[in-house]
């Protein structure tokens, strides 16, 4: 049965800071870097055979420390990036105004075609990330994929595979450098196709990042 591991990218600097990123970027931070190492070496214990990343710098820095652990190429995959947060990117999340903030809610509360001005729907997210998962039913029988992505990218993802609505992500916490595994499996009996086998997992990181609505 085809395992497919979910990496969130480590800690950044605008993550510690509160800072909206969406298709923006910054840095790890020290931590951050930390963390990558730490999920790095539970990757090559896992035997993981392919990495798969978006693009964005944060995951591209989590995504080397791991394919140098596991000996494996990377595969830059642009449709796992993080939602396009629209004018709101680098924005403080404590700095929006009710107007602004209403745009954000509209991402969370099932509003149909909901999205930040200048932003992606989160059916657009979903429909994405379901296109980018899709890729790893093509690889040779017996390959690992580890995916490097973001926290609303990724919690939807996992959320619309449970049958959930993709703004379920927000009731996901799926920390820095955390992983997630899904299987694709062929049963009559359970649901054929991808299943959740574990979300969120830290057991790997000796000190996991709060996550921005706990700082
Ligand atoms: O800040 C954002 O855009 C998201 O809430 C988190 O994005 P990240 O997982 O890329 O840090």
């Amino acid at each position: 049965m085809l395992q497919v591991y979910l990496v969130r990218h480590g800690e950044t600097q605008w993550n510690a800071e509160r800072r909206i990123q969406g298709q923006s970027d910054s840095p790890l931070t020290d931590k951050g870097e930390t963390q990558a190492w730490q999920v790095a070496e539970r990757a090559k214990a896992l035997g993981i055979t392919h990495i798969i990343a978006s693009d964005l710098g944060r995951t591209r820095r989590t995504a080397e420390i791991i394919a140098d652990a596991c000996g494996c190429e990377i595969t830059l995959e642009p449709r796992l990036r993080e939602l396009d947060m629209g004018v709101l990117e680098r924005r403080h999340i404590d700095s929006l105004t009710e107007e602004e903030e209403s745009w954000r809610r509209q991402l969370v509360n099932g509003t149909a075609d909901g999205r930040i001005p200048d932003g992606e729907s989160m059916q657009e997210l979903s429909e994405r990330m379901h296109a980018a998962l899709a890729t790893c039913l093509d690889l040779p029988e017996g390959s690992r994929p580890m995916l490097i992505s973001h926290g609303m990218a990724l919690g939807c993802l996992v959320s619309t595979i449970l049958g959930l609505p993709a703004y379920a992500e927000r009731r996901l916490r799926l920390r820095n450098c955390s992983i997630s595994r899904i299987d694709y499996q062929h049963s009559p009996w359970l649901a054929s196709g991808w299943v959740v086998e574990t979300a969120g997992d830290v057991s790997h990181l000796d000190a996991p990042a709060l996550d921005e609505l706990q700082r």
